[in-house]
């Protein structure tokens, strides 16, 4: 199974937008894939046009929010044909809350625990990170072991591009399994002296990471308006071709993983 948390501390460069398509793209291609929202805005199940009863909250603690037993797999919710989505949402202040209570040594990997027992026959568990770096974004990156990380194509982003790093370095001193594997460019404009300026920048540190970009495209805040994935509302668009390159991408780096494993 691979686990790949879609992270980047600066706000809307993508990350929900990634998460969501990647994990539906991957899904596509017959893999069994569990989409999970760290999000307290919980925008991946409206992304998705879900209203899922339960998300990350009770899968975690095993009740719901009137401290009721429920089951874990209560929680997952089928979004799509070999699509699950553990939602994120306000009930991930009261986690956070919760986690904090929990000893130093031990509130980190709380979240990657909870999501042992499920990982039989999965292929993929995609994490949609928050922007900042709180106790959950550190329970995402002790749970994954590979970061995805959209930048967007202005100079800001590179800024907090090197913040994030300092917060990756930190994770991998408690998960070394942890890699950087992949930069995509979002939001990526050719028209603009920016975008490609920074993409230039982006290539030259980080070839190996490098995805093709995704470019500007308002159909995917439209798809997202609708609750419907690019590949459902504009197959044909740019973005949704660049997404598609995307999966080809992480579906080939596994092949190549088992390879060479
Ligand atoms: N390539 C793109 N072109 C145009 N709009 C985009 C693109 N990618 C995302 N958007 C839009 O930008 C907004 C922010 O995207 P998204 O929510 O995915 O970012 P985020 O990093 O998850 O934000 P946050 O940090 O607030 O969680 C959304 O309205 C989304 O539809």
């Amino acid at each position: 199974m691979r686990k790949i948390a879609v992270a980047m501390a600066k706000g809307g460069v993508g990350k929900t937008t990634t998460a969501v398509t990647l994990a539906h793209g991957l899904a596509m291609t017959g893999a069994t894939v569990v989409l999970v929202d760290c999000d307290t805005q919980g925008q991946a199940a409206g992304f998705l046009g879900v209203k899922p009863p339960h998300g990350v909250y009770e899968f975690v603690t095993g009740e719901n929010r009137k401290g009721e037993p429920v089951s874990k797999n209560s929680a997952l919710f089928p979004a799509r044909d070999n699509l699950w989505l553990l939602a994120g949402g306000m009930g991930l202040v009261e986690l956070k809350h919760r986690l904090g209570e929990y000893p130093r040594d031990q509130r980190h990997a709380v979240l990657a625990s909870a999501l042992v027992p499920k990982g039989d026959g999965l292929d993929y568990l995609i994490f949609d990170c928050a922007p900042g770096w709180d106790v959950l974004s550190v329970n995402v990156l002790m749970a994954a072991d590979e970061v995805l990380c959209p930048v967007a194509m202005q100079a800001p982003s590179l800024e907090g591009l090197k913040v994030f790093f300092s917060y990756l370095l930190s994770a991998q001193k408690q998960n070394p399994a942890l890699r950087l594997k992949y930069v995509l460019p979002t939001l990526f404009d050719r028209r603009t002296r920016h975008s490609p300026e920074v993409l230039g920048q982006l290539k030259k540190r980080f070839a190996r990471q490098m995805c093709a970009p995704i470019g500007y495209n308002t159909g995917l805040s439209e798809a997202a308006a609708r609750g419907q994935t690019i590949f459902e509302l504009r197959p044909g668009a740019v973005s949704a071709e660049g997404y598609r390159l995307l999966v080809r991408k992480v579906i080939e780096d596994g092949k190549n993983q088992e390879t060479h494993s």
